[in-house]
């Protein structure tokens, strides 16, 4: 007889029975599954909540969680010790290229809410903010939908009119689309390709799209890829074998604005008519000294960042850009100091690791929203900007190879600048593709090339 555990399985009446299904999801991964399912999961209403969540763009995660009925372990892992939770609100997991299923939950009289977390670069912006008509995928799918083939649309900003055409023609009005992607503004900027996509299939499509509410979201909770250690801890402290568990930390935070005409779940999120100066407060503070240290840390030989932080020099940094960003946030002085306290307790959380190298990736997408809005506040302020600047100078070293791997395809467009050339030119050359105006700051360019000197040298 074999003494292997068992599979975690609904149908072996783990977890709770499975809701209908009223959301549905596109970017089926880690975080989704640590934050918005989570928090669908302690809503009081979650037996009305159930969740279909589809793949962005493959089919694994969809394949490990189905003969699970959707369920899936939460471990969340503190310094004192593992949580772990199963978690029922997925009731259904389709690859990426199940239409037939996404069409078919959008024709449902129950569906209410569309969440998105496909990454900054899933939403296939072009310059300008429009949906990016050069990139093939988007061509093919705006072609795809003008002959009326709805059902082979790939790209996610292509799957949202299609649900809004099939939804109209099954005679129903309008849901809310709620992004929960690191991006400011998320729900304009899907409001944004999604409207343009419309606009560029013509008809009437751009008035169907806008029949629809967009909502944003200020999202916060770290959640790091999963390793075949904590899989092991999982079976582990379970007595289950869980194919795909989570684990994440135990601070969460969800601030939403937006409309809901279809219903939503009773979420214990915060909602406020405006969530920029939360979004600030944590894509600066938070994200961006991720990114500072996922170039800069990696660099100095540290793997995650619990180690990044307990290193006195990469911590002076952080403080020197928390200190920058700080001026600049909309939010009370005593709660930047909370957060930036619980920031750090955060990060010193042995427990997650939170790999430097899988933050580095899509650098191109993040050094703009994390770190710019604040060196151009700085310099506007006659001040130099040097935590900002030695983010800047830093993701210069690593786009040369040095620390983490580039993982970017945004990053080839930089390739020519940082290569065969001085320090003064590289720094320039790639501030002029982020930024024309700072590259024409030479007081900035030097010394983010001093600061890249300095790190070299560090
Ligand atoms: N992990 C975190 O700590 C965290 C915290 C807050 C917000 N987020 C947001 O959630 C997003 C997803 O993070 P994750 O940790 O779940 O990653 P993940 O790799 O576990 O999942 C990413 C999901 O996005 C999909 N995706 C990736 N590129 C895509 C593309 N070009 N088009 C369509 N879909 C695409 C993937 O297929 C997958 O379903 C992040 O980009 C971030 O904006 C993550
Ligand atoms: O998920 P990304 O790649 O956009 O960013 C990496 C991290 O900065 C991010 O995932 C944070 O851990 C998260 O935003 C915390 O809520």
């Amino acid at each position: 007889m074999s003494d292997s555990p068992r599979r975690l399985s609904r149908e072996a009446g783990d977890g709770r029975p499975a809701a209908p299904v009223r959301i549905a999801h596109l970017g089926l991964g880690n975080f989704f599954r640590a934050h918005q399912a989570w928090y669908t999961e302690h809503a009081p209403d979650a037996a009305d909540w159930g969740i279909a969540a589809f793949c962005g763009r493959s089919a694994t995660l969809a394949e490990q969680l189905a003969p699970q009925g959707g369920l899936y372990t939460l471990l969340v892992r503190a310094d004192d010790g593992d949580r772990p939770e199963v978690i029922s609100s997925v009731v259904a997991v389709h690859p990426a290229d199940d239409l037939d299923s996404w069409l078919g939950y959008a024709r449902s009289p129950e569906l209410a809410v569309i969440t998105l977390t496909v990454t900054e670069a899933g939403y296939r912006r072009g310059p300008g903010g429009d949906i990016d008509l050069a990139d093939a995928q988007v061509a093919a799918d705006r072609d795809a939908i003008v002959a009326g083939r709805l059902a082979d649309v790939v790209t996610a900003p292509g799957k949202l009119p299609v649900a809004m055409i099939a939804r109209r023609d099954a005679g129903l009005g309008p849901l809310t689309v709620l992004s929960c992607d690191n991006l400011p503004d998320n729900g304009h900027v899907a409001a944004q390709v999604t409207r343009s996509l419309a606009t560029a299939v013509g008809g009437d499509l751009a008035s169907l799209v806008d029949e629809h509410s967009f909502a944003t979201s200020m999202v916060d909770r770290i959640t790091p890829r999963t390793t075949d250690d904590e899989i092991e801890a999982v079976r582990r402290s379970t007595g289950l074998d869980d194919a795909a568990p989570v684990v994440t930390e135990p601070f969460v935070e969800w601030v939403v604005a937006g409309d809901f005409p279809a219903g939503r779940p009773a979420w214990d999120a915060t909602f406020v008519p405006d969530v920029e100066p939360f979004e600030q407060r944590k894509l600066w503070l938070l994200n961006g000294s991720h990114t500072l240290m996922a170039y800069a840390a990696s660099a100095r030989g540290h793997e995650v960042v619990s180690e990044a932080i307990a290193d006195p020099v990469v911590r002076s940094w952080v403080e020197q850009w928390w200190d920058e960003a700080a001026r600049h946030l909309r939010v009370p002085a005593s709660d930047v100091e909370a957060y930036r306290a619980a920031l750090v307790e955060r990060y010193e959380n042995r427990q997650i690791r939170h790999l430097l190298a899988q933050i580095a990736s899509d650098g191109s997408q993040k050094i703009p929203v994390r770190i710019l809005p604040v060196l151009r506040a700085e310099r506007a302020a006659g001040r130099d900007g040097r935590g900002a600047a030695r983010a800047v100078a830093a993701w210069v070293r690593h786009l040369q190879g040095h620390g983490a791997p580039v993982n970017d395809a945004g990053a080839a467009a930089y390739a020519a600048a940082v290569n065969d050339t001085t320090t003064n030119d590289a720094v320039r050359g790639v501030l002029d593709q982020l930024d024309p105006q700072l590259a024409g700051d030479p007081q900035l360019v030097r010394l983010a090339a001093e600061l890249v000197e300095e790190l070299a040298a560090s």
